[in-house]
């Protein structure tokens, strides 16, 4: 069988609708404010005004999300329902860099959640020439950025060209909690495109950041001789067969656009995450999917986010997933007390707008603040007891 999962964008749309329960208008799309935590900007100050004792800035982090610049005219997304602004993302990419390197303190890094060029450029052979560009920008920030993967890199290059780029950060991973750890903690040693492309960090004591590679199996990468597209063949093989009918009806976020995570990634997880349980860590996960249905509004869903959710739920140490890819941006909490966030995406941010956010970090919370379209949280952490 050969990998083809190519939905028509019209074909989409409708599920989407259809999901919702007809067609809405895009008004009434956009997310109602959270009645759960997660609170938003007015109660924020709120929240933030009360003296609990808990009030001591530990950290702080940049938070930006397809920034999907190209050198073309807007346009509308393929659906037709929103516009993309992609010339003015680098000068919204530029603008977020130095309001990040005015705070004070400086954000200790940033987390560019994916899509940082459009495939666009692909089509215009201008994806290597662009990419620098918004390279150049970023080498601006006072402080290290840590690049994820989303389905528009894998557009515009392969594996072996992200590997030997400068949007490879594996080499800011931490190493040192190797020699403590009984068992082995960092994925992969050697950069090699057979891997996917994950690793973990801890910029404060007792907090750790994982980023996972969400497009581990994906049907963007057509070499049909690697091990990522066998076993990408055979998981979409044992899904198909398994129930046809539901893959069609509620399997919606079987698409391109999307991808998934294989067995090794899923394991490589559980005992990171199992450290970090043991040694009291906080953890936040990062990477360009949702993995929370509640998280998001269109059909951006990882492939086997129940097999993701599942691993990082049985895990006390994860208080928060961020992701971007879906535009619009979501949030949920979920029935653990992981906090699922989705950020706006910053190429639909019109000029006069913006989508990007500092993340503080207490000892109880994390606190969002968002700007332009992107909307500001107060993230009360679960108990870890
Ligand atoms: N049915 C749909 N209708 C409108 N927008 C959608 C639909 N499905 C996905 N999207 C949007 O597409 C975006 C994903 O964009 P992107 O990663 O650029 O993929 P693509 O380039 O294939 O459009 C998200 O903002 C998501 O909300």
């Amino acid at each position: 069988m050969g990998i083809s999962l190519c939905l028509s964008p019209a074909w989409i749309e409708k599920r989407t609708l259809e999901e919702q329960g007809g067609a809405a208008p895009q008004d009434q799309m956009r997310e109602s404010v959270p009645t759960v935590p997660g609170l938003v900007a007015e109660e924020m100050s709120q929240k933030l005004q009360q003296s609990d004792g808990k009030s001591e800035l530990y950290f702080s982090f940049g938070v930006i999300a397809d920034i999907q610049y190209a050198d073309t005219d807007d346009r509308l997304n393929a659906w037709g329902t929103r516009m993309r602004y992609y010339r003015h993302s680098l000068c919204l990419l530029q603008s977020a860099i130095e309001e990040w390197n005015k705070e004070i303190p400086c954000p200790s890094f940033v987390l560019q959640l994916g899509d940082i060029i459009d495939s666009l450029n692909y089509k215009n052979k201008t994806s290597k020439i662009l990419l620098k560009c918004v390279l150049k920008q970023i080498e601006k920030m006072n402080a290290p950025f840590h690049h994820v993967w989303g389905n528009h890199e894998l557009y515009n290059f392969n594996r072996m060209f992200l590997t030997n780029s400068a949007l490879n950060t594996k080499h800011l991973e931490d190493k040192s909690i190797e020699a403590s750890a009984n068992t082995k903690l960092s994925c992969h040693e050697d950069a090699n495109p057979d891997h996917f492309y994950a690793y973990h960090f801890s910029p404060f004591t007792k907090f750790r950041f994982v980023m996972i590679d969400t497009y581990d199996l994906n049907t963007v990468e057509k070499d049909v001789s690697s091990a990522r597209y066998k076993e990408t063949e055979e998981f979409l093989r044992v899904k198909a067969n398994r129930s046809p009918d539901r893959f069609q009806d509620y399997e919606a976020h079987f698409l391109n656009f999307n991808g998934g995570f294989g067995k090794d990634q899923l394991d490589w997880l559980d005992r990171l995450l199992t450290f970090s349980d043991e040694n009291k860590e906080k953890v936040v996960v990062f990477g360009h999917v949702p993995i929370h249905p509640e998280s998001k509004k269109r059909a951006c869903l990882a492939w086997n986010y129940r097999d993701a959710l599942a691993v990082l739920q049985a895990h006390k140490c994860v208080v928060c997933y961020l992701a971007g890819h879906d535009h619009e941006g979501g949030y949920c909490l979920d029935s653990h007390g992981i906090h699922h966030v989705t950020l706006e995406g910053l190429v639909e941010s019109p000029p006069g707008s913006h989508a990007f956010g500092t993340m503080y970090v207490y000892e109880d919370r994390m606190v969002l603040h968002g700007r332009g379209r992107t909307r500001s949280r107060v993230l009360y952490y679960r108990s870890n007891e």
